[in-house]
Order: C-alpha cells, then sequence, then structure tokens
C-alpha cells in the first residue's frame, strides 16, 4: 500500500507577496524555517509545492511527470519570456522547437560569438579610455545586444541602438514582481517584438537575406510539425530567444568583476589561467551568484515520490538558487571557491543556474555553453586587456531583489586597454562541456 508522508505547509493564505518581497530569500528561509527540503504553500492563489536539492531536481526534470503548459505566470510570458516559445511547451512540440534553438549553437557558431562581442567589447572600451568614469552594466547592456543581434543575423542601425539596448534590458529586468518593471518590460517585449515582426517577414518575402547559418534566417524559416511556417508572432518570440537571454550574462559578468575585485587572489589566478582557472571561476560564479531563482511546472500524471502524493496539475515549483546552494551537495557553499570545479563529477541535478536536466530532451537552459563561453572570454579580457581602478562605491547587493546586481552597478575609472589586439583570447577560448 501506498503512505502518504504530509508535506510541512507554510501558515497564512497565499505567499505571492512574501516571495515578491523577500525575493531569493523566500525558498530557503521558507525550507529552513519548516527544516524541510519540500514544503507546500500558495501562490497566486494556487496550491503549490516548493522543493530544492538535488533528487527534487531529478524528478522536477522528468517530462514524462511533469509538463510546462499553464505553470508560468502570465505576467512573466508578458515580459521575460514571451508568448508561445519554446519554455512553455511540451512533448514532441518541445522537442522538434528545441532541435531549432540546439541547431544554432554549434561549437563554429558559439566561437563566432565569442569573437563578435570581444570585438564589441573591445571596440566599447576604447571609448572608456576617455570617460571619467563607467559604469559598467550599462555597457554590458549595449555591448551585448550589438553582439547578440549581430550574431543573430539582425540589421541593427547605428540610430537604433539605445531603443534595442533599452528593451533588452527592460525584458530582462522584468521578473520579480515589480509593477513599474513589469510595466517597462511589457511595454519594451511588444515593441521589439513589432520590430522583428517586420524583419521575419522582409525574409520570407526575400527582401532580407541573412546567412543561413543565422537565427534570424532559420527561425524565420522553421516547420512546425504540421509542416506550416512558424506563425509571425511565435517566430518573433523565439528569434528573441536566441539572444535576448544574453542580456542575462551581462548580471553574472557584473558578479565576476565584482569577485575579481573582492577577492584578489581570483584576478591573480585568472591572468595566469592555469587548469582551467578561467572555466572553474565562470562556473563558481554561475553558482554562487543569484540570477534565476526557481522554475515552475505542473503535474502531468499523479504520482508518489519518497511517500508524497503529487496529483495531476498540481504546481510545483524548484528552488534553483537554493539547489546551487545546498549543503549536501557542496561543501561550504556560501564560500566563493572557483576550484570546487576542480575534477568536479558533474551533476546535471545540484548545478542548476540555467535549469537542469538534459539539454536536448528536458527544458535545460539552451544557450549554457554560450552564456559560459562569453563570461569566461569576457574575464580573461577584464585582467588581460584592461587595467581599471574600482573606486569607492556600493557593491553590495540585495537578495530580495529579483534580478539583483551590485547596487552601484559597478563603476570603473582610469580604464586603459593594455593591449592593441584580442586575437590572442580569439584563439585561446575552446568550447568546452558545462556540466
Ligand atoms: C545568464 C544567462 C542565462 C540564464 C541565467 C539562463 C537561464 C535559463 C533558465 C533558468 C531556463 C529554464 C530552464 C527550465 O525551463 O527549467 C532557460 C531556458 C532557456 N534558455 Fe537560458 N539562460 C541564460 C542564457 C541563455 C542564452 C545566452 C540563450 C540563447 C542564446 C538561452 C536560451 C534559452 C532557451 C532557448 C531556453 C528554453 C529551453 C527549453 O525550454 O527547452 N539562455 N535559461
Amino acid at each position: 500500500m501506498q503512505v502518504n508522508k504530509p508535506i510541512p505547509k507554510t501558515d497564512g493564505i497565499d505567499h505571492t507577496l512574501t516571495l515578491i518581497k523577500q525575493g531569493f530569500h523566500f525558498l530557503p528561509q521558507t525550507r529552513k524555517k519548516l527544516s524541510s527540503d519540500i514544503f507546500e504553500t500558495r501562490l497566486m492563489g494556487k496550491k503549490a509545492i516548493c522543493m530544492a536539492g538535488k533528487e527534487a531536481a531529478e524528478m522536477f526534470y522528468d517530462n514524462t511527470i511533469f509538463k510546462r503548459k499553464g505553470a508560468a505566470p502570465l505576467p512573466l510570458k508578458q515580459t521575460l519570456l514571451g508568448q508561445g516559445g519554446v519554455h512553455g511547451l511540451d512533448g514532441e512540440q518541445h522537442k522538434q522547437r528545441k532541435r531549432m534553438h540546439l541547431s544554432l549553437i554549434t561549437p563554429e557558431r558559439l566561437e563566432a560569438m565569442k569573437n563578435i562581442a570581444l570585438q564589441e567589447l573591445d571596440a566599447k572600451a576604447k571609448t572608456w579610455e576617455n570617460k571619467k568614469q563607467v559604469i559598467l552594466f550599462d555597457e554590458l547592456n549595449e555591448i551585448l545586444t550589438r553582439a547578440g543581434l549581430k550574431w543573430a543575423g539582425i540589421p541593427l542601425e547605428e540610430k537604433d541602438v539605445k531603443e534595442r539596448t533599452e528593451e533588452l534590458t527592460h525584458m530582462v529586468d522584468s521578473f520579480g514582481g515589480s509593477v513599474s518593471r513589469y510595466r517597462n518590460g511589457k511595454r519594451a517585449r511588444d515593441n521589439h517584438e513589432k520590430w522583428l515582426k517586420d524583419i521575419i517577414k522582409k525574409i520570407r518575402a526575400g527582401k532580407y537575406r541573412p546567412p543561413a547559418y543565422t537565427p534570424a534566417y532559420i527561425v524565420s524559416n522553421h516547420h512546425e510539425p504540421n509542416g506550416k511556417l512558424l506563425d509571425l508572432q511565435t517566430a518573433a518570440v523565439e528569434l528573441n530567444n536566441t539572444y535576448r537571454p544574453l542580456l542575462a550574462t551581462t548580471y553574472w559578468i557584473i558578479f565576476g568583476a565584482l569577485a575579481l575585485h573582492q577577492y584578489p587572489d581570483t584576478y591573480v589566478k585568472m591572468k595566469k589561467d592555469e587548469n582551467d582557472y578561467s572555466h572553474m571561476f565562470a562556473q563558481e560564479v554561475r553558482r554562487f551568484y543569484p540570477f534565476a531563482p526557481a522554475m515552475a511546472a505542473k503535474v502531468k500524471k499523479s504520482f508518489y515520490w519518497q511517500d508524497h502524493h503529487f496529483k495531476k496539475d498540481l504546481l510545483v515549483v524548484l528552488d534553483l538558487y537554493g539547489t546551487n546552494m545546498h549543503e549536501d551537495d557542496w561543501e561550504s557553499p556560501n564560500e566563493f571557491k572557483p576550484e570546487r570545479f576542480t575534477n568536479w563529477k558533474g551533476s546535471p541535478f545540484s548545478f542548476v543556474p540555467q535549469g537542469g536536466g538534459d539539454h536536448h530532451i528536458g527544458h535545460r537552459c539552451a544557450g549554457e555553453w554560450l552564456t559560459v563561453m562569453v563570461m569566461r572570454s569576457f574575464f580573461k579580457y577584464f585582467v588581460s586587456n584592461l587595467s581599471y581602478d574600482v573606486p569607492d562605491q556600493d557593491l553590495s547587493f540585495n537578495l530580495n531583489r529579483m534580478p539583483t546586481l551590485p547596487n552601484s552597478h559597478f563603476i570603473m575609472k582610469n580604464v586603459k586597454r593594455t593591449k592593441d589586439s584580442i586575437e590572442d583570447l580569439k584563439l585561446d577560448i575552446q568550447t568546452r562541456p558545462v556540466i
């Protein structure tokens, strides 16, 4: 007979506002309070089971028992994710769409992104030499907007750079429950999708011909399992999905710059980059610093797990940040130690900064390799191609805000390029497995 073990519950009626107020703290602190890796609460008026840890992640990413349809809240789809995109698909439709995304991320295209992003960074860095100070967050958002659109094969006129950068920045900053950030994010997405739809129409009409290996070409010409082209709206969402998340990488590049500053030994080791140090450093930045707090799914068919009953259509939330910090899997999780990744045995369920499980059959982030490659090459650029001072500023970050970053947005002064060329960096960094 199957035992039905009760799951500890939070007090009160609904905890959506608590989640918005406490941000990254909500799930870990509630687990601590209830002394349990799994608890029941109510979010957006619905019963929800929240959980963390390797075993929980393994269960969450089993797509025979979980589905994404109806799991993500509407405001998230109106801003960060878009409606009708790969994130919310299940079954064959998901597999087919995911194959399209993964087909964009070949080793050659990863190298291309690295080179384009480094070129944009180096061009921008030339202008920093004449500035009193540089706010790195703003600069990186523009650099990665330029790089992402170029890589995706989407034409960007100089006069539009500011507008496109602001749109992508607002979309990425839109989650976390602030009404004003939601409004900015929604407006930004509406404008950006309108712009993309015009470009896709031109591609389909043969009026604009991007190279056949670019996202612009591949997404515009992608056919659904029913043999039809993606509808225009979905095509705009998916094309945006191929480069918008690069601006999420901005947050981790800022945190990496923070770590290089606050742990000076890492700066020295990054400069030498022995035993793949830059890779381990990027991995530890993704583990230690927050970006994606959690993911939601719904139960596809009822099942038992660890004697707990999961009923069909129940909402389940996996704490990604808390899983990366889980004491069962990470020694001294609250210490920043890139060396922990030396000979790391890599579990796709204990290390879930960009989702867990398998990239190909599950929902794990399609851009994980790309994220790590851009992070590594930028960290190496900072230590080997630049000199800069980090003046006094408020470098603290608030875990109640989602997403979060240092309050000052990382200010640099006296920036100088120490090399005239990025050729060493272009040759140096190769694609590497990330889990
Ligand atoms: C800081 C950088 C990034 C973070 C934190 C991040 C995080 C995530 C997370 C949490 C998911 C959802 C996993 C799930 O549904 O369980 C995801 C999915 C996805 N990401 Fe990323 N991502 C990043 C960068 C990128 C980049 C650069 C790209 C593309 C170039 C990308 C493309 C995608 C796609 C297409 C999916 C949908 C996968 C699916 O549903 O099967 N991401 N990402």
